[in-house]
């Protein structure tokens, strides 16, 4: 059986790093919520860059870019973080997207396995296909500039419970043990649950109480994003098999 475990934050990333792990990287709030809504809304690709500079330059080049920074849009740019933004006129369109937490932790699990991302919004989709690999997973909560935040902890607690359901994993690793429980604590009303918690108060703050419920809402989409020489795709057997051949070669 495969085994969970949860880094909290990213600052904790290297003490769980495993280049053979499928690393499910998740932003609830907002980044992961915003690139799901992108591909299910046509995009062919996010690329995720970390840096304001990286997404000045991809703008010189006339890509559509969103770039956010403490919950607001950068203005030059095209769009921020809000999932509402990535849904109309994205259709085989390239986006570059950059965010003060969630694309820094996407970058930072590159080397991995596979990566993946994972919000409310692809939950059983992204279950379900973690649920067929046989390979450990690392569940990479966001947090907020290096800080442990609860809504990503959430999502962690959720994802590992289900795949403890679908006897996937089994669950002997405290990070997995402890993201469950606090799970079980909110999950009969996620919102109210996060009430108090400081990235809510930050997005109510910014008049943001719908894209809350929007990235606290499941399933709207089926697309698994997977990260295929440095952007972000929508999984299918031709990525599959193409990150299965670079995974070969990269051991010979
Ligand atoms: O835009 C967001 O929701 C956050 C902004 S912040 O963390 O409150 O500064 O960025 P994200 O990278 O999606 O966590």
């Amino acid at each position: 059986m495969s085994k969970v475990e949860v880094s909290f934050t990213p600052e904790n990333y290297h003490v769980y790093e495993n280049l053979d792990n499928i690393v499910v990287v998740t932003d609830i709030l907002r980044a992961t919520s915003a690139i799901c809504t992108a591909l299910h809304h046509g995009a062919r690709e996010v690329i995720p860059v970390s840096t304001v500079e990286e997404a000045r330059f991809y703008k010189s080049k006339g890509y559509l870019v969103g770039a956010e920074r403490n919950g607001v849009q950068l203005e030059e740019f095209d769009f921020g973080n809000s999932p509402y933004s990535y849904m109309n006129e994205l259709e085989d369109r390239s986006v570059v997207l950059t965010t003060t937490n969630g694309t820094k932790a996407i970058n930072m699990a590159k080397n991995s396995f596979q990566v993946v991302v994972g919000a409310f919004t692809n939950f059983t989709a992204l279950a379900n296909w973690l649920s067929q690999q046989e390979r450990d997973i690392l569940i990479l909560c966001s947090g907020w500039k290096g800080r442990y935040n609860l809504e990503d902890t959430l999502f962690a607690g959720a994802l590992t419970e289900r795949l403890e359901q679908m006897g996937t994993v089994s669950l002997t690793e405290d990070s997995a043990l402890s993201a469950k429980y606090l799970y079980n604590l909110a999950k009969d009303d996620p919102y109210k649950f996060l009430m108090n918690s400081s990235h809510r108060r930050r997005l109510k703050k910014l008049n943001l109480k719908e894209d809350i419920r929007y990235c606290l809402s499941m399933d709207n989409t089926e697309i698994i994003p997977v990260l295929h020489e440095g952007s972000l795709v929508p999984m299918n057997d031709q990525v599959l098999e193409e990150l299965r051949l670079a995974a070969e070669t990269a051991e010979d």
